[in-house]
């Protein structure tokens, strides 16, 4: 298998028998380390722990102490639970406003009932999987032998807090968490056709192609249809209620509170104005009118001067081909303009008739009602004549019900012109399209079970550290995903599917806000687009957090992933199959790592920043990763160790990941942890391979393989092993034929 070559083969095991480590205990207390009025918080949501104590020699002939621990997260069930619910309902929410897109033209009809029929089905079946899944109460762990089983399909494999805590002579204690997690990927739905990466690329690819009977958008323009949905969604209840409050103040006949009050209507307006500045609304509004019955152009609409990428440059269908065309002139364009307009006029006479009775309430004074800057409004007319005797609630109310009257019409257009841009998603190519859709949502919940737990986790060890929080809310946080899979054959697809759910991450940010009972699970709001996951904390533990983030700033993640093939299929794959997907992937990974950096460095103060300097030498490790993964030599795993290091060192949430968590990632895991106890804390050199060993074959890795596949053996084969890199063979007596 090539490894030979290299001499290295000549011991299989890297066991040295007779020179044990020692493995001092085993217990399952859940660790004590950290600040005890943390524990609480940190247990709601891990489970299970496995704790085993080493005792190793530093080279200064003194003992080291490692408490080693491994505990499942209760997250591997509530975030997928948390996930559909939102899934169902923004899907539910769609159909609505599909079935709410009023009359179209037989064609368009057609094409709803057809999209419609498949949506209800795939709501149907995420409520199935849903229902299976809350029957699996206080459930916390999925087992790498039901990784293919349908009902778990939104459940992370094997998910796992992997914790050193160090103890050595003359340093101070230190952590170190991995989250081992099974790559994110749609087992059940398999591998044969690729994975995400490809599918999405080719899907696009022929939708952009196949321009016949549906409208072409680009993934951005429809992406922005809903995101301009949700704020609209968002916004027009915000208003409505500020105008209500408003008109309260004027009841109460109180300056002060009028003024307030029509300060949060203004801001809040205008977001929503803004919110229809889009050159998509216009042009969707339009590819709308000629999908109703009669509104037929003569061309397609095009949507050349608007945000639009490219149109169908195939001939209309037959129906368009009608001889009653209208000409472009049988539309009018500037109606939306006006339509819209009318909500920033509506504000300003509002603006205008609060600053004159605010005024007159305070002269004394008589008004000839023609306003301020003698704009009226659609509706101001008469009304704005008034008296300062007068209620003040009557004067506004009108205003306000005009306004309310002409968000409406927005909303109502704007809303059915943009669920027309998202039929044209769903028309094409159904049911694969939804089926993309699920895979997309299956891997992503995956990837957020683990991102999440890897979260709180990182949130709960750092909480004390102010360079930490700084980073948290000025910068955001840098996730690093070290993926271990093949580029051969199935683990191809898992690949590819495990890019894309890492990448979807960069779509959730975090909230941080202070829990008002003992439920701190964590709350997730949004949509595909864009999801905000709410972590509760303790009113004491919430009092030391900074200002900003109390305040409810969003908190940002950077995600990337460095993948190296390291068994025998990843040795067919270098020598007769094709790498490019783990070499693209680093390089593009690298480029984002890269980003982050230079973000860190602008944002964090220069006292942080020297200081750091002083301590490490970023740029030089950063370089030192982009000439191993410019280099393409095989099997580099100094790629991993680099990533590892320079995550750590950037107070990251790191990850490693196999199919599934268990043989691959626990070597790993395991090289990790001794590496840094020879690196930062004086293992004696000799005792390197005695303490891996003594890790693989006594430590918590050891147990997580019996917990999956109720043996107590690596999945690894003698001729596998022999593909392996050296410091990845695990020793002689711990790996063999195992049922996985
Ligand atoms: O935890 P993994 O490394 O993904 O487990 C693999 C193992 O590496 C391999 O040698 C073995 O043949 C199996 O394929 C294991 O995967 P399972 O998912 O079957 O546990």
């Amino acid at each position: 298998m090539g490894e030979i070559e290299d001499g290295e083969a000549d011991h299989i095991t890297t066991d040295v028998q007779g020179q044990k480590c020692a493995l001092v205990c085993e217990c399952t207390a859940p660790e004590s380390v950290s600040r005890k009025d943390n524990l609480p918080f940190l247990n709601a949501v891990l489970k299970n722990p496995v704790c085993k104590l080493y005792r190793f020699p530093t080279s200064d002939n003194k003992w080291m102490r490692i408490r080693e621990q491994m505990s499942e997260s209760i997250l591997s069930f509530h975030i997928p639970k948390e996930l559909i619910s939102l899934q169902i309902k923004e899907d539910l929410c769609r159909n609505q406003e599909l079935k709410e897109l009023g009359e179209l033209s037989p064609h368009w009809d057609n094409l709803r009932k057809n999209v419609l029929t498949h949506c209800d089905q795939m709501v149907n079946m995420y409520q199935d999987i849903l229902t299976e899944l809350s029957k699996e109460t206080g459930s916390s762990f999925k087992s790498s032998s039901s990784k293919g089983e349908k009902t778990l399909e939104f459940v992370p494999i094997n998910l796992h807090l992997q914790r050193m805590h160090v103890h050595s002579p003359h340093l101070k204690d230190a952590l170190y968490d991995v989250i081992t997690v099974g790559a994110p990927a749609a087992h059940f739905q398999g591998f044969k056709n690729g994975g995400l990466r490809k599918l999405l690329h080719r899907f696009e690819t022929e939708r952009r192609n196949t321009g016949y009977q549906f409208i072409y958008y680009s993934p951005e323009n429809t992406a922005k249809a809903k995101e301009v949905l949700s704020n609209i969604s968002q916004l027009q209840p915000l208003i409505a209620t500020h105008a209500d409050l408003l008109l309260n103040s004027a009841s109460q006949h109180s300056p002060e509170s009028l003024k307030n009050s029509l300060k949060m209507l203004s801001e809040k307006t205008e977001l929503f104005v803004h919110a229809f500045k889009d050159q998509l609304v216009r042009s969707a509004l339009l590819a709308l009118y000629t999908a109703r019955p009669g509104g037929v152009l003569k061309k397609p609409p095009s949507p050349k001067n608007s945000t639009e990428e490219s149109s169908s440059q195939d001939p209309p269908p037959p129906m368009r081909r009608q001889d009653s065309i209208p000409h472009h002139s049988d539309y009018d364009e500037e109606e939306w303009d006006r339509v819209w307009a009318h909500v920033g006029k509506s504000l300003n006479c509002i603006i205008a008739m609060v600053d004159r009775l605010i005024e007159r309430d305070g002269s004394g004074e008589g008004d000839d009602g023609s306003g301020k800057d003698g704009e009226k409004g659609p509706s101001l007319g008469d009304s704005a004549i008034t008296h300062p005797q007068e209620d003040w609630y009557e004067q506004l109310y009108p205003l306000i019900l005009t306004l309310k009257d002409c968000m409406g019409e927005v909303v109502n257009r704007a809303k059915q012109s943009l669920t027309f841009v998202l039929l044209q998603e769903l028309a094409y190519s159904l049911p694969q399209c939804l089926m993309l859709t699920l895979r997309r949502d299956v891997v992503f919940s995956q990837a957020l079970a683990g991102l999440v737990c890897g979260f709180i986790i990182k949130l709960h060890t750092s909480l004390y550290d102010p360079g930490f929080l700084e980073q948290l809310h000025t910068v955001g946080l840098i996730v690093q995903y070290e993926g271990l899979l093949s580029t051969y054959s199935e683990e191809i697809g898992m690949l590819e599917d495990m890019a894309v759910g890492i990448s979807d991450l960069k779509k959730v940010a975090f909230k941080i806000t202070e829990a008002t009972s003992n439920d701190v699970l964590p709350v997730i709001t949004g949509r595909r687009e864009h999801y905000v996951v709410e972590v509760k904390l303790p009113g004491r533990m919430f009092e030391s957090l900074p200002l900003q983030i109390k305040e409810g700033q969003l908190l940002h993640v950077y995600p990337v992933l460095f993948n190296v093939g390291i068994n025998e299929q990843q040795t067919l794959a270098e020598r007769f199959g094709d790498v490019s997907l783990q070499e693209s992937i680093n390089q593009e990974n690298f480029e984002l790592l890269k980003e982050y950096y230079t973000v860190f460095m602008e944002k964090m103060p220069p006292d942080y920043i020297s200081h750091f300097q002083e301590q490490n030498d970023l740029k030089g490790l950063l370089e030192n990763l982009h000439q191993n993964i410019q280099a393409k030599k095989r099997k580099n795993v100094e790629i991993m160790w680099l990533a590892a290091t320079i995550c750590r060192k950037l107070n990251g949430i790191r990850f490693t990941c196999c199919k599934s968590a268990k043989d691959r990632t626990s070597m790993s895991v395991t090289l990790e942890q001794c590496s840094i106890l020879r690196d930062e804390h004086q293992l004696h050199k000799d005792f390197f391979i005695r303490a891996l060993d003594c890790m693989r074959r006594e430590g918590c890795r050891i147990e997580n393989v019996l917990k999956n596949i109720k043996c107590r053996k690596y999945a690894f084969n003698m001729l596998q092993l022999m593909a392996f890199p050296k410091y990845y063979r695990p020793p002689e007596g711990t790996y063999g034929k195992a049922d996985t």
